[in-house]
């Protein structure tokens, strides 16, 4: 008898557990179609190392257009070009908030409230100030000017150094690289260069290369924050991560100070410059609620190394890598240069007219690239309709970028290395509306100019000084090797720069 109880009680609980997962994880009336995944985890365990390739694989029975759910969070996914434009440029202002998690709030928080920070990860008012600010100020430091220029410039000369240094020995250029572009980001944002074996530049080095790829891994953190309370790997990742991160800020504290020290008020030479004139003028106008505080500059700076330091990184070594892989091209990219410019001066912004192939097979290494294959998930700020479907209010909202970018309806021969497809029969840049890998709409890249204005020197300079190979016999994966990591970056390589 009591048996028999306990088979009906337990009937029961599965019956009810059910009837809860069913409406939990019912799709909305209208909402885009999409595959079922697990109770609590959806279809997050199904997404593989390479999500954006099993999204495009999905996109092949649900269309352009679907939903999927990660943990209980519905997500929907715009795989191509149409069902981006529609969302980010149609429907803008819908579509341009993000959805902090838990790691967020531990890597945009601050000390003192519960307030996120910077501006990859805030919404509202706040983020609308700070990316205003942001925008006019990265502009008018100078993106395309001379003196940002003399600074990319310099970097340069210090990688060409060390290259030649190497004596003709193979190398991956990728962590100098790394250093080479983080130097300039401190250009930008304290006009300060660091020598590579300073020991503060280490510990940011470190943030950038040791702990911040780690968050790749944050996924189970994300849905589950109490994981790493538990001893074991993800209680070890988080320690070692928060560890870096407190090491990160309290280079940068140090740095604000001494910057404070030297700093006129009026004579903006870098960001923290603008910034901290900023804060002083709202203080001066009675404002002491403004968001211009030290917690959110610390957060904004995180921000910028964290979002610019790897992608541009992986951009240039991307390039260097297509370059080995394809001589022709790179033959090509250096008489062009000998041609227009010659080889006895730098090649500078103002070259950019007559360099058009070079700037072609810049965009064609972004295109197959695709440092930033998922873009960064937004949320919607209401409800709205894409395609013929509804977006409820609150869903996450991810653009299959590397999708866009690969599809054969607006790219001919996708898969092959062909710059030539960014110019016309005049030879002059085409910039097709599906290329966007700096993303479109409000919360688009901000450091899309700088960005490429670094790799735009940093190739054409260096193809300028020197010629790439491999070593005789060495077995160069193919692209398809790539590595999904932060940022999608090329199979580990070694080249052989050759000063010419
Ligand atoms: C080749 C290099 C780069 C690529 C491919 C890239 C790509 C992207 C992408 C796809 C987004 C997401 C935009 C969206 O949600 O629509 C983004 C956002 C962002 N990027 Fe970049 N980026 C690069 C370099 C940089 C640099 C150099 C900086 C710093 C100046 C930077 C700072 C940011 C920030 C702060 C955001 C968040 C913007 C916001 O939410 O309002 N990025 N980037």
């Amino acid at each position: 008898m009591l048996g028999l109880l306990a088979s009906w009680q337990a009937l029961f609980l599965v019956a009810a557990f059910s009837v809860y997962i069913y409406f939990k994880w019912r799709r909305p009336k209208g909402v885009p179609p999409g595959p079922n995944g697990v109770p609590v985890l959806g279809y997050a365990p199904f997404l593989t190392a390479r999500p954006h390739e099993k999204l495009l694989e999905l996109s092949k029975t649900y269309g352009n257009i679907f939903t999927i759910y990660i943990g209980s969070r519905l997500t929907v996914i715009l795989n191509d070009y149409e069902a981006v434009k529609t969302a980010y440029t149609d429907n803008a202002d819908a579509f341009a908030d993000r959805s902090p998690g838990f790691a967020h709030y531990a890597l945009n928080g601050s000390d003192h409230d519960s307030r996120i920070r910077g501006l990859t990860m805030s919404n509202g008012d706040q983020w609308r100030t700070m990316r205003r600010f942001a925008l006019t100020t990265l502009r008018d430091l100078g993106m395309g000017k001379s003196r940002l220029q003399s600074r990319i410039l310099e970097e340069i000369d210090s990688f060409s150094a060390t290259l030649k240094k190497k004596n003709l020995k193979p190398a991956n250029p990728e962590h100098l690289m790394i250093a080479c572009i983080a130097n300039i980001m401190f250009a930008v944002t304290f006009d300060k260069r660091f020598e590579h074996d300073d020991q503060q530049f280490r510990t940011i080095m470190d943030f950038l290369t040791i702990a911040l790829p780690t968050l790749s891994n944050v996924g189970p953190i994300q849905l589950f924050p109490w994981l790493r309370l538990i001893p074991g790997k993800f209680k070890k990742f988080w320690a070692d991560f928060t560890t870096s991160q407190t090491l990160l800020r309290n280079v940068f504290r140090k740095e604000l100070a001494l910057h404070e020290k030297s700093h006129d008020f009026g004579q903006v030479q870098d960001y923290v410059g603008a910034f901290q004139d900023q804060r002083e003028k709202e203080l001066k106008q009675g404002n002491t609620n403004t968001y211009f505080d030290e917690d959110e500059l610390i957060v904004e700076l995180t921000n910028f190394f964290g979002a610019g330091a790897e992608t541009t990184a992986s951009t240039i070594t991307w390039a260097y890598y297509f370059m080995v892989l394809h001589p022709d091209v790179q033959r090509k990219v250096q008489d062009v240069i000998d041609s227009k410019i010659g080889r006895d001066r730098d090649i500078i912004m103002e070259d950019k007219v007559n360099l058009t192939y070079v700037e072609a097979v810049c965009q064609e290494v972004q295109r197959l690239g695709n440092v930033v294959p998922l873009s960064i998930a937004r949320s919607a700020v209401e409800d709205s309709n894409v395609l013929g479907f509804n977006v409820p209010k609150g869903s996450y909202i991810m653009p299959n970028l590397w999708n866009v970018h690969r599809d054969p309806r607006h790219w001919d021969a996708p898969e092959q290395f062909r710059p030539e497809r960014f110019l016309d029969e005049e030879g002059r840049l085409l910039n097709p509306p599906q290329f966007m890998p700096f993303s479109i709409g409000k919360r688009h890249c901000p450091g899309e100019s700088l960005a490429k204005m670094e790799v735009f020197l940093f190739v054409a300079n260096i193809l300028a000084r020197f010629n790439l190979s491999v070593p005789r016999g060495y077995d160069l994966r193919p692209p398809e090797e790539y590595i999904n990591g932060l940022t999608a970056r090329p199979p580990p390589f070694e080249v052989i720069f050759t000063p010419r």
